[in-house]
């Protein structure tokens, strides 16, 4: 197959390095950044310095920096285009790869930050608002790549298990041709947005938990907001029309666990890093990665509120990030709250 991967930070290159070494298929992988200086700065080194150090790129990596006005071109003739950026540019790359005629698939996990619209969307919501634009891809169709991943075990290819999912058996069959190998199994799921509210709550939660750890709550404290959350994550999911049944799977249970318990995370570092006292700005700059969490855990609030879901998990980490309460009172007013059924 012929791939195009469109972003080259940590999950875009990643993703790109193990389509190239599938030893099942033979792939022709081109991996575009937006910066020509990244660009040729990998080309020289034959390595992602800035976003995934000391992970060679394989001989074959086609490395590219079109103009995004040029993109049209580079999308032309692909099997499949993979949109590696963060939620925030996610957008604008569906409208500069608007002439793709191969399947779309995105690797980001989050809600678009508001802009003109009252709340921000889920990607395939943006995709679908869109559509009028994209009429060439209409008839190849979208997709979402996620689950348990951190990027950096990815590109060294130690195990993994991903969730393909569309509504289209093609675009899911050509994520699977393109990724499934035998480091890297890639599962299929036709829940659009049970797999994309998992990907976007689990951030959000990992933050959580971070503060949790480091706070040293104890472990106790970690389980149950992981199992709480999990409930948050599956309440907002079902109001947005998933599948109960997707939040025990990879993107869901998955993820979450991943994400909240796993050091590599850079949301659940963001929770550390503000327990430690530093403020969001110095936390948010000192990774040099984006944590989507921070930028979507007001959309969750908002869209949970707007349908009338409970998530008060979600409700004090937008606190914490406004800068409206402390740590100390996140966990007080999480706490304080009167007793619940388990199951609601
Ligand atoms: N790093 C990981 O382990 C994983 C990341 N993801 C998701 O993949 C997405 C990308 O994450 P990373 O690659 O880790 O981020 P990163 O912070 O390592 O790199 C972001 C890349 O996107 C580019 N970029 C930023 N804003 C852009 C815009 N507006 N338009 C075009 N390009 C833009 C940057 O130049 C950079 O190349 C995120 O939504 C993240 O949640 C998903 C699974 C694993
Ligand atoms: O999505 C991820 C793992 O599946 C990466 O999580 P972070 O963005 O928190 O690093």
């Amino acid at each position: 197959m012929k791939i195009a991967v469109l972003g080259a930070g940590a999950w875009g290159t990643a993703l790109a390095i193990s389509a190239c070494q599938n030893p099942l298929a033979r792939h022709t992988v081109t991996l575009w950044a937006r910066s020509a200086e990244q660009a040729a700065a990998m080309q020289a080194q034959r390595c992602n310095q800035r976003y995934l150090p000391d992970i060679p790129l394989p001989a074959e990596l086609l490395l590219r920096a079109d103009a995004p006005a040029d993109l049209g071109e580079l999308v032309a003739g692909q099997d499949l285009v993979i949109i590696g950026t963060p939620m925030s540019g996610l957008r604008q790359m569906l409208r500069d790869t608007a002439a793709c005629t191969a399947p779309v698939a995105w690797l980001c996990k989050g809600f678009e930050p508001p802009d003109s619209m009252p709340y921000g969307l889920l990607a395939h919501e943006i995709r679908a608002q869109l559509a009028t634009e994209l009429i060439a891809n209409e008839a190849a169709g979208y997709g979402v790549l996620s689950g348990p991943s951190f990027a950096q075990e990815v590109a060294r290819g130690q195990p993994t298990a991903l969730v393909a999912a569309s509504a289209r058996a093609e675009v899911r069959d050509a994520l699977v041709a393109a990724f499934h190998s035998p480091s890297l199994r890639v599962y299929a799921s036709d829940d659009v947005a049970g797999v994309e509210v998992g990907g976007a709550v689990k951030n959000v939660l990992a933050i959580a938990t971070g503060l949790c750890d480091g706070l040293h709550l104890g472990l106790n404290a970690r389980a149950a907001l992981v199992t709480r959350g999990l409930a948050e994550m599956t309440r907002l999911g079902l109001a947005l029309g998933a599948r109960a049944e997707t939040f025990m799977g990879l993107s869901g249970l998955g993820d979450l666990v991943l994400t909240a318990t796993g050091d590599l995370s850079r949301n659940r570092q963001v929770g550390l890093l503000l327990a430690q006292g530093q403020t969001l700005q110095q936390a948010v700059s000192s990774l040099g990665h984006v944590a989507e969490g921070v930028y979507s855990a007001r959309t969750v609030a908002q869209r949970a509120d707007s349908l009338g879901v409970d998530m008060p998990i979600t409700h004090s980490v937008v606190a914490l990030l406004d800068g409206r309460i402390r740590p100390a009172d996140a966990v007080a007013s999480l706490m304080g709250r009167g007793p619940v059924p388990e199951l609601t």
